[in-house]
């Protein structure tokens, strides 16, 4: 079974090194003209994939936006995931888990065993109770082809007061994760199955990215003010790595196909400009 990481360089090969999001926020369902309800929800969620299924390397639904309609969203949700399987991009679920590790099981079994109604070939992870603690996803993603982001560097101005902390040993919380991730892609190729997320709006922090051996999805471009040309600064030796994410910027071209094809192709442009040929 081909590994998370050998689908994701083949997907970013084939159609380009772009995660778009789908995140219909209130105010995006409104500016689509369309109902703030399951069935706005629907018609929104299905014309993102009409429109990029087909064409972008991973596509990320945003679970919050889902869950708040409780059950039927969920249902949305998991229609949602169908159609993009089928559409052919890779699915990267946002739900950005993390608990004790008995419970991380339980969330692995959810997102990342290939039986479940909500099975997607990624999901984003949070690593405050310990990166050992999101073991079971890690062994759940290794043995069905999965992959699991591990937020790092998060692209909100809040996030720097916990991840840039400095542990005992003199390394920032941020470079501790970094590190540890760093250790399960050790021999991968041609990429590792296990991500990190680091915001595209954080500047040079001076981490070490070098090492990871694994994909590096930057959010924050577009909405959260930050352009293609600051992965310069915040991936520096790294870009190669880099997954940029975009999702209100993208989303709000809609509900036009068309016009949500030519944002994505534009963002896709800016982006290849400053990355690395793959
Ligand atoms: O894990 C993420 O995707 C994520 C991490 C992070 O540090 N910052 C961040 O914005 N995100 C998510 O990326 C998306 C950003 O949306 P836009 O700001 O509209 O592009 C949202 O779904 C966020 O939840």
């Amino acid at each position: 079974m081909e590994s998370f990481g050998t689908r994701l360089h083949r997907a970013i090969t084939e159609r380009g090194p772009l995660c778009v999001g789908i995140d219909p926020h209130p105010g995006l369902l409104a500016h689509w003209g369309l109902p703030d309800d399951v069935r706005g929800l629907d018609r929104f969620s299905r014309t993102v994939v009409e429109a990029l299924g087909d064409r972008v390397a991973v596509v990320k639904p945003q679970s919050a936006f889902f869950e708040r309609f409780g059950s039927r969203g969920v249902a949305i949700l998991e229609s949602t995931i169908r159609q993009l399987r089928d559409a052919g991009s890779l699915v990267l679920l946002d739900v950005k888990r993390g608990d004790i590790g008995s419970t991380v099981s339980a969330y692995a079994a959810a997102y990342l065993d290939p039986s479940s109604p909500v099975y997607v070939d990624a999901v984003t992870a949070s690593p405050y109770l310990g990166v050992g603690s999101l073991a079971p996803m890690f062994e759940l993603a290794a043995e069905h082809g999965g992959g699991v982001f591990v937020l790092a560097l998060t692209s909100n101005p809040e996030g720097a007061a916990v991840q840039r902390a400095v542990t005992a040993d003199g390394r920032t919380v941020a470079q501790t994760v970094i590190d540890e991730i760093s250790q399960l892609n050790r021999g991968a190729t041609p990429l590792g199955s296990f991500g990190l997320v680091v915001g595209a709006t954080i500047g040079d922090t001076g981490h070490d990215l070098s090492g990871v051996g694994g994909p590096l999805l930057a959010p924050g471009l577009g909405a959260q003010g930050a352009g293609a040309a600051d992965l310069r600064t915040v991936f520096g030796s790294s870009l190669a790595s880099v997954l940029p994410s975009y999702s209100r910027e993208v989303l709000s071209a809609g509900p036009d196909v068309a016009a949500l094809r030519a944002a994505a192709d534009r963002v896709l442009v800016d982006c290849r400009a400053v990355l690395p040929a793959r």
